[in-house]
């Protein structure tokens, strides 16, 4: 699905106005009644009696708001619409569904009534659930008052909030929030998400995202190629490999994977068996030979190879030839989990980079032994896949952390440009990006901030990349799966008891959901 600009989403409304002859209003009451949708569910189906509070702005937004209270009133519900614009401020489709309202004989609560006290304090007071119908797509810059106090009032109320398209405050394009600004509980979002829905801060104000139909005709929405897509069900499973009945583990993909050190055993075990889990035909783990044993013991599926270590137990040097003959005999390259910062280990990944012949996904201290030295990314001729958390991305950008969090898309971009790899950038919505297009991920959940689930991640691609994926596909597909086994594992351990391993053990559900369509 389509990721579109707040300028992008009304130049398809436009088209679908003037080419394809669907009067706004349509549109408006089409987005209404979805709003209305999701409310009665939210009331159980209980709406007669039930007090609703609509915040309406003087905008299209607003105009949607009228559409609502209409259709919650019809159903029985208390409405009160708080209007924080001069009825004469409002136009064109939003001014007739205000008029509507108004000729039905209902009011606009005033927001004061001059003497001190507040009708619309009182309306926030006693109401069941609020409507933020304030600012849509058109907002920018700061909420004003007394709309901001409103907004506060409203998030400290501890009643469920619905805004409609997008939370007001958020700005459609980039998710910035720059004052006070509506926390959804769920947020009705029209034809296609818009960026900032997706972004950090943005996409943690919007709640659960609901993207509605509005009757757009759907070659609209596919009419032009905007290059922003959120990953999907359908989207993945079209690129996820399917297993012939003739396959043999050979066909299926040989990973090599470099990983561990002492007391990071951890770390290697869980992204050799995600590979092993995720699809790949053959799994081979290279660790500090002091290690073998240890991983002999804890690995069944996974084939281990001692190799040359520094006197702290982690890869040396010496290791380099035999990590090349290892590398004649794989598809696929997972390079860092645990491998520590150790001078030598960070020579050796640099070498073994260097003549890189076959894709290869660089995560944790892979990507840490490349920190400011993004020149060597981009000499290296095979296709690579950075998976950097913010601070490994500060680290391989030379910036700070707060930077990368206060423009993902924008640093992103950068370390594209700077190694010429495809580039993850982890969070709670992950970023997957070659430079041309950009995958947004939604899956996953609070449950996953835990040890060893990078680690996953790195293996999960790399079976997918062993697999025949290309390296754009392999990471965005290896996030979506990712996130889903979490979601999973999550149903069962709760957020505060989430570990890697349990949604290491989700993954084969994972991609038997996605394949199978099962949702
Ligand atoms: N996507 C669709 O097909 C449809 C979307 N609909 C709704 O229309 C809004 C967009 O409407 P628009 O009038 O362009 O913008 P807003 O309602 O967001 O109005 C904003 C209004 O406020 C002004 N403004 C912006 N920033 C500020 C600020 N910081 N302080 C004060 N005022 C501000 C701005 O100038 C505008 O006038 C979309 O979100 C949907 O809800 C259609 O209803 C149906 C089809
Ligand atoms: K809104």
């Amino acid at each position: 699905m389509q990721v579109v600009t707040a300028g992008e989403m009304a130049a398809l409304d436009r088209k679908a106005i003037e080419q394809y002859c669907i009067p706004g209003i349509v549109l408006m009451e089409n987005a209404g009644l979805q709003v209305v949708k999701v409310i009665v569910d939210l009331l159980d189906k209980q709406v007669n009696g039930k007090r609703v509070v609509i915040f309406a702005g003087k905008g299209n937004n607003g105009g949607d708001g009228f559409v609502i209270a209409r259709h919650l009133h019809n159903l029985g519900a208390a409405v009160d619409v708080l209007l924080f614009a001069d009825p004469a401020q409002i136009s064109g489709d939003a001014a007739i569904n205000l008029n509507i309202w108004l000729k039905m004989g209902q009011t606009i609560v005033r927001i004061n009534d001059g003497n001190g006290k507040s009708p619309a304090e009182l309306a926030v007071a006693s109401a069941d659930i609020m409507v933020d119908a304030l600012y849509g797509t058109g907002f920018k810059g700061v909420v004003p008052e007394p709309a901001a106090s409103f907004i506060l009032l409203a998030n400290n109320s501890g009643k469920p909030i619905v805004c409609v398209d997008i939370p007001s405050g958020v700005e459609a394009d980039t998710g910035c929030v720059r004052g006070p600004c509506f926390k959804a509980d769920h947020t009705v979002t029209f034809a296609l998400p818009k960026l900032g829905l997706l972004l950090e801060p943005g996409s943690y104000y919007s709640g659960k995202l609901h993207i509605v139909d509005i009757s757009l005709p759907a070659v609209l929405l596919k009419f032009r190629n905007y290059g922003r897509y959120l990953l999907r069900d359908e989207l993945v499973s079209e690129w996820l490999p399917r297993r012939f009945t003739g396959a043999h583990k050979g066909d299926c993909g040989r990973v090599l994977i470099l990983a561990g050190s002492r007391g990071m055993t951890g770390a290697a075990c869980l992204t050799a068996q995600a590979a092993i889990r995720s699809g790949a035909g053959l799994v081979t783990l290279g660790v500090p030979e002091g290690l073998h044993d240890i991983m002999e013991i804890k690995l069944t599926e996974v084939m281990t190879v001692p190799l040359p270590e520094t006197d702290r137990k982690t890869l040396s040097l010496e290791a380099l030839d035999q990590i090349k003959a290892l590398l004649d005999r794989s598809d696929v390259l997972a390079l860092g989990p645990g491998l520590t910062v150790h001078p030598e280990t960070v020579a050796l990944v640099q070498k073994v980079l260097e003549d890189l012949k076959i894709p290869a996904v660089i995560d944790a201290d892979g990507l840490n032994a490349l920190a400011g030295q993004t020149g060597i990314l981009s000499r290296i001729k095979a296709p690579v896949v950075l998976t950097p958390h913010p601070v490994e991305m500060a680290r391989l950008l030379s910036i700070t952390a707060g930077e990368v969090l206060s423009d993902r898309l924008g640093s992103v971009q950068k370390l594209v440009e700077a190694g010429g790899c495809i580039v993850l950038l982890k969070g709670s919505r992950t970023l997957i990006t070659d430079g041309e297009e950009i995958y947004i991920n939604a899956t996953g959940n609070p449950g996953m901030a835990t040890g060893g689930s990078g680690d996953v991640l790195t293996g999960v691609i790399a079976a997918l990349l062993a697999q025949g994926l290309s390296p754009l596909r392999a990471a965005a597909a290896g996030a979506f799966v990712h996130g889903r086994a979490g979601d999973l594992a999550l149903a069962d351990k709760g957020v505060m008891g989430l570990i890697a391993g349990d949604f290491l053990d989700c993954l084969p559900g994972a991609l038997n959901m996605i394949l199978e369509g099962e949702i």
